[in-house]
Formats: structure tokens, sequence, C-alpha cells
């Protein structure tokens, strides 16, 4: 049987999946199920409601949300859930990144919205982050994240200049 998909990885457009298939690889690096989709604020916003509103219930229990520029998307899932909502700020062309991160990382006190860093390694520490919150509950994603760690560590102490 197929596992209970858990993480809900959504981007306000195709372009974003150059970054945010960092996320999707570190989720299937640590066999999270997760299911990914273009859901927009801006373009889609009826459907980014329903989205936010249903996720729990079809038993999402992570969200990852990317998006670059008016970067609205994060934040206005995470006012429509009491889910976790992980933002990823993508890379813009005009502002580097700077104008996804400060439309992400700037919340309103009440609704949060934990916030990486821009670009691909924000989006691989979402998918970890994810998988951290997951552990808690299914200490198989906590030792997935452990064996991760340690592969990195042994990778780092082996490296020679
Ligand atoms: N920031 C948002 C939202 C949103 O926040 O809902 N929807 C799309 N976008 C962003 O527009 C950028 C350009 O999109 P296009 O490449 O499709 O023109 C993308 O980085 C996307 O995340």
């Amino acid at each position: 049987m197929d596992k209970q998909t858990l993480v809900g990885v959504i981007m306000g457009s195709t372009s974003d999946w150059e970054t945010m298939k960092h996320a999707c690889d570190m989720l299937d690096e640590l066999k999270v199920p997760y299911e990914k989709k273009v859901v927009s604020a801006h373009r889609t916003p009826d459907y980014m409601f329903n989205y936010a509103e249903t996720a729990k219930d079809r038993g999402i229990e992570v969200i990852i949300a990317g998006a670059g520029g008016a970067a609205h998307l994060p934040g206005m899932v995470a006012s429509k859930t009491e889910l976790p909502v992980i933002g990823v700020p993508v890379k813009s062309s005009n502002l580097n990144g700077l104008d996804s991160l400060l439309s992400i990382v700037q919340m309103p006190g009440g609704i949060p919205v934990a916030t990486v860093a821009i670009g691909k390694a924000g989006a691989t520490n979402a998918g970890i982050l994810a998988a951290q919150i997951l552990g808690i509950k299914y200490p198989e994603y906590q030792q997935a994240v452990a064996i991760m760690r340690q592969n990195k560590k042994d990778t780092v102490l082996s490296e020679e200049l």
C-alpha cells in the first residue's frame, strides 16, 4: 500500500521548480512521501484557499511553499491552515530573491512562516526541516535525518584539499 502523503510542496509557478526540486530531492532521499503542485495566491487564489483549507483533512502534516518576487503564497497559505508552513524564497531575476525573502519572512505576529534561505540551499533545508518536524511523530524520519547528517559528516571529514 502507498504511504500517506505527509508533505505538500507547493510553488507559485513552474519556473520555481528549478529551486523547489531541491526540497523534493531531499524528501526523496529521506523517503518522506510528498505531493508537488503549482498553486498561486495571485494567479489561482480560489485554488490556493481550497488547497490550504483542505490540506489537513487530506492527511498533509507540513507544507513547504516556495515563491519569488511578491511572494505572498507561503503567508497566505499559512493564514488558512494550522499546519506548519515552511517558506522558500525563490531567487528573482530583478532583485536576486531579496524581495522574495522579505515578502515571506516579515509575517505579522500570530501567523508564522518558518522561512529558510534564498534558493537551492533554502529549498534543501526546507526538505530537511519538514522531515525533522515529522520525525517527532514518525521515528523513521528522525532516523533518516540522523543517517543523512552522519553521511555528510563522514564526507566532510574524508575530504582533502
Ligand atoms: N510569488 C508568486 C505567487 C504567489 O505568491 O502567489 N504566484 C506566483 N509568484 C511568483 O512569480 C514568479 C514569476 O512567475 P513566472 O515565471 O510564472 O512569471 C515566480 O517566482 C512565482 O513564484
